[in-house]
């Protein structure tokens, strides 16, 4: 049986898909939460156990990276968020918005037969157009040590072309258009939480190695020279692949390698990735930790 998660004003419905233990034990819906990585968080810190997936069905201040806003839309959006506790510290734990983008992926493929690319570190995307966005959120307790990651996602299910605000037009599609079918969202819920519950077993076993490959095999613009931020930097530089760590190995324009843990790709040779405009941002300004 489930245990209950602490409730929350937002919780409107609570089910439990068809799992003992793990990743989507306990799932809890919400007709309209402000951002799922936000009440997730607060969830967390009250107690919510390992696997616990946040869904709102309207997000009115999603986080997006960078500290700008995620545009969602009521019934044509799948915002979730998946709380995970883990026995790896911090800094590898930095490695899960990678792994969460090879979940998300297979859960992608296998329920709507879209293959998408990942844009480094976790975009999905298709035909050069951003599918999904991941936000990964570290916890910490008053040590510094990692009490719990929030991992956020954000999934253009079935957003009509005039749907997206216009400076998203160009840059973003939904798996409706791309499948030209509705998407199933609960079975894409329930395939993502099993999948992601299999990787996360492997990853607390093995570490990076265990998804190293599945990451690379998809990763877009390896080997080509694409203009990304490192930190605060605006460089231009071509993509090796992942280091042990899980960073980003680049060659830079000097011709030193060197390695990339935080940052965006902003635009590749090929043009697939016009700079999009950022949402104005609601943000508060006091953040946990933010991987992503
Ligand atoms: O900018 C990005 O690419 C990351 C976007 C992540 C958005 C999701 S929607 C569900 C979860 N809740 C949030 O507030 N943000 C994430």
């Amino acid at each position: 049986m489930p245990t209950a998660p602490c409730q929350h004003p937002g919780a409107t419905r609570l089910s439990a898909i068809e799992r003992s233990d793990g990743i989507g034990r306990i799932v809890i819906e919400a007709d309209r939460l402000d951002s799922t990585n936000r009440r997730l968080v607060e969830l967390g810190r009250a107690g919510a156990g390992h696997g616990t997936i946040l869904i709102a069905r309207d997000q009115t201040a999603g986080r997006g990276k960078g500290e700008r806003g995620w545009f969602s839309a009521p019934d044509g959006s799948l915002c979730l968020s998946v709380l995970v506790r883990t026995g790896r510290g911090l800094r590898e734990a930095a490695q899960l918005p990678l792994l969460a983008a090879v979940a998300l992926r297979e859960a992608i493929l296998a329920e709507t037969g879209v293959a998408a690319g990942v844009k480094w570190p976790n975009d999905l995307l298709a035909g050069g157009r951003k599918i999904c966005g991941i936000l990964a959120e570290a916890a910490c307790d008053g040590d510094g040590d990692l009490d719990f990651v929030v991992i956020g996602m954000g999934i253009n299910l079935a957003i009509p072309e005039a749907g997206f605000p216009e400076n998203l037009r160009q840059g973003a599609v939904s798996l409706a258009t791309l499948s030209g079918r509705p998407v199933d969202r609960d079975g894409l819920v329930a395939s993502l939480a099993m999948l992601l519950d299999g990787w996360v077993k492997r990853w607390e076993g093995q570490g990076l190695p265990a998804f190293a490959e599945a990451w690379t095999a998809h990763a877009l613009h390896l080997g080509h020279v694409v203009r990304l931020t490192d930190g605060d930097e605006d460089i231009c530089a071509t993509l090796i692949g992942l280091a042990a760590d899980g960073a980003l190995r680049i060659c830079d324009a000097a011709g030193t390698v060197r390695d990339v843990h935080s940052g965006e790709i902003q635009s590749g040779e090929t043009g697939l990735f016009p700079p999009v405009a950022p949402i104005p941002s609601q943000l508060p300004k006091t953040r946990i930790g933010a991987f992503s």
